[in-house]
């Protein structure tokens, strides 16, 4: 049988926080819940320091999950508040410094490197661009950026430009996208370290010191896993929703896994968007209607599944995505091919969650993409 987070939430508040009168979910103790399989995580915080009330409020959410759902394991992991927590936030808030002209951004991650997330977000980015969108690219990936030879301008260098008195960095454009990428600034035979406070800082200076004019989405490829750049690019950005890249492999997708946790927990709270899963399975140009399964069937599916957000499709292993991302020429920009359907298929949806998700922000905030039809939002 399946839990859902609700189904934990539901006992949860049947559940009374030590010494307040109301519930852990109503008094906002609960922090996080995860559900990974049969094991269910719980993250609680309770503002009773005493033993007594931690082995209480322990003992007890174990019972009641265990009484509902027999075999699964619980883990409470519980920390005591210094002082009274905010209520939790609007899972929708805007947060960081809004960037003026851009409507959306979109983080790309995935927990496990080299499952294709640059390769989504370089073809997510031609679809938005070829469906009539102002697109920008950030390539953040601190430890190897490759958006700058995905979109065939590795030599190129940006350049000064004066906006407003103000001197700012011009994104190179190429396919009607407007690029910017750690890339520029390295010399490909080097090795570069970047090492957490210069990557923020370069970072910072490609956001908001650059003229990217008006973008309807500007897309981030983060770098792959969860560690100290990605909390500081996430915190400081007003993150509009994140989408995580996973191969239906098994060590990927418990990596992708935490890449979601990261932006759940309460200091990013950045709402998934949706998971893609790349390399699917793998089609012979010869024979396109066989479909060999080589790194596990559906794997990404179920956790999208299990960990509730939403599936924005798959993305076959076929040797053109490969060649496409090596030439400079992403493999969206083929009209009618079946690889160019794909990505348009998962573009599409990923904009119908955005939809989903923006109902609630105010309206400058809100995403202006009502002229897009066909857009799924279900
Ligand atoms: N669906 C696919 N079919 C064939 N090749 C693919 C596919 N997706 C990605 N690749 C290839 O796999 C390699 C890794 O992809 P990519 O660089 O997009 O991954 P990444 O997750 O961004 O990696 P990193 O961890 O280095 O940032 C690249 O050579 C890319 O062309």
């Amino acid at each position: 049988m399946s839990i859902t987070k609700s189904d934990i939430t539901a006992i949860l508040e049947t559940i009374t926080a030590p010494g307040e009168g109301k519930s852990l979910i109503e008094n906002n103790n609960v922090t996080n819940v995860n559900i990974f399989g049969d094991e269910v995580v719980v993250d609680v915080q309770i503002s009773n320091p005493t033993l007594q009330a931690k082995k209480k409020t322990e003992t007890e959410i174990e019972k009641a999950i265990v009484a509902q759902f027999s075999s699964v394991k619980v883990k409470v992991n519980l920390s005591v508040a210094t002082k009274k927590e905010e209520p939790k936030a609007n899972p929708n808030q805007i947060k960081g410094e809004k960037i003026p002209g851009i409507q959306n951004i979109i983080a790309v991650a995935s927990g496990k490197g080299g499952v294709g997330k640059s390769t989504v977000t370089a073809n997510m980015a031609v679809s938005l661009q070829k469906m009539g969108f102002k697109v920008g690219v950030l390539d953040a990936d601190v430890y190897g950026p490759s958006m700058h030879i995905m979109f065939d301008v590795a030599k190129a260098k940006p350049i000064s430009v004066k906006v407003d008195g103000r001197s700012k960095m011009k994104p190179i454009e190429n396919y009607g996208i407007k690029l910017l990428s750690l890339g520029f600034f390295t010399n490909p035979n080097e090795a570069v370290i970047w090492r957490g406070p210069m990557a923020s800082k370069a970072l910072n200076q490609m956001i908001f010191d650059a003229d990217w004019g008006e973008l309807d989405f500007l897309l981030i490829d983060l770098p792959p896993g969860t560690g100290d750049i990605h909390l500081s690019i996430v915190q400081a950005l007003p993150i509009t929703g994140a989408v995580v890249v996973s191969t239906p492999q098994n060590i990927a997708l418990a990596d992708a896994k935490k890449g979601v946790a990261m932006f759940q927990q309460k200091n990013i709270n950045v709402p998934v968007l949706g998971i893609v899963e790349n390399m699917s399975y793998f089609t012979p140009a010869e024979l396109p209607e066989n479909k060999y399964y080589i790194f596990g069937q559906d794997g990404a599916k179920h956790l999208a599944e299990d960990l509730e957000t939403a599936f924005l499709g798959e993305v076959p292993l076929v040797q053109s995505i490969r060649e496409a991302g090596d030439f400079g020429h992403p493999v969206a920009l083929q009209d009618g091919t079946p690889q160019e359907l794909a990505f348009k298929e998962i573009t599409k949806h990923m904009a119908g969650e955005l939809v989903k998700r923006n109902t609630d922000l105010p309206p400058t905030e809100a995403v202006k993409i009502t002229n897009m039809s066909g857009c799924s939002t279900k």
